[in-house]
């Protein structure tokens, strides 16, 4: 059985009732990741639940506190399958302090407008959740 590590990320918007903008950060490591975009976010810690793991990560990558939203519910279980190796889950969420900075694993942060999502070169894994939050956005389930 494949036992996949998991991930946690923001779909990080203006607004969490009525997105009009996307957060996404341009990875600059590793090599053959670096230049695509992604979800902020990172591998939960042992000890750590999912949601304590994603404020940390969120705030170790872009220096920003957040206060979390709807979980973006994937069809792997509840989660998203990625790679081989990980499964993420993803939520929406939104600053409350601090504005984002490519502080480490990026070198660049878009806000990207609705109708621009899918104007950056996301992750393989990703085109599906924006897909996803887009479906989402336009029949205002969020
Ligand atoms: N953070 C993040 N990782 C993603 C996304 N999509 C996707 O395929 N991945 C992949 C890339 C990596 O192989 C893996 C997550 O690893 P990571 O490098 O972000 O985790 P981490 O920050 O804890 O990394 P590290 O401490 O092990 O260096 O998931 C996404 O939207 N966000």
């Amino acid at each position: 059985m494949t036992s996949r590590r998991l991930v946690v990320a923001a779909a990080i918007v203006d607004d969490l009732t009525g997105p009009r903008r996307l957060l996404s950060a341009r990875r600059s490591r590793p090599l053959h990741l670096a230049g695509r975009w992604e979800f902020p976010g990172g591998k939960v810690d042992p000890g750590e639940t999912p949601t304590q793991a994603l404020h940390r990560e969120l705030h170790e990558e872009l220096g920003v506190v957040a206060e979390l939203g709807d979980e973006i519910v994937g069809p792997d279980d509840g989660a998203w399958i990625i790679t081989d190796r990980h499964v993420m889950r993803l939520w929406l969420a939104r600053v409350v302090e601090g504005e984002p900075q490519p502080l480490v694993e990026h070198d660049e942060l878009a806000w990207l407008p609705v109708g621009d999502w899918f104007s950056v070169p996301w992750l393989d894994a990703d085109v599906r959740i924006v897909e996803e939050l887009t479906r989402q956005v336009s029949r205002g389930a969020v």
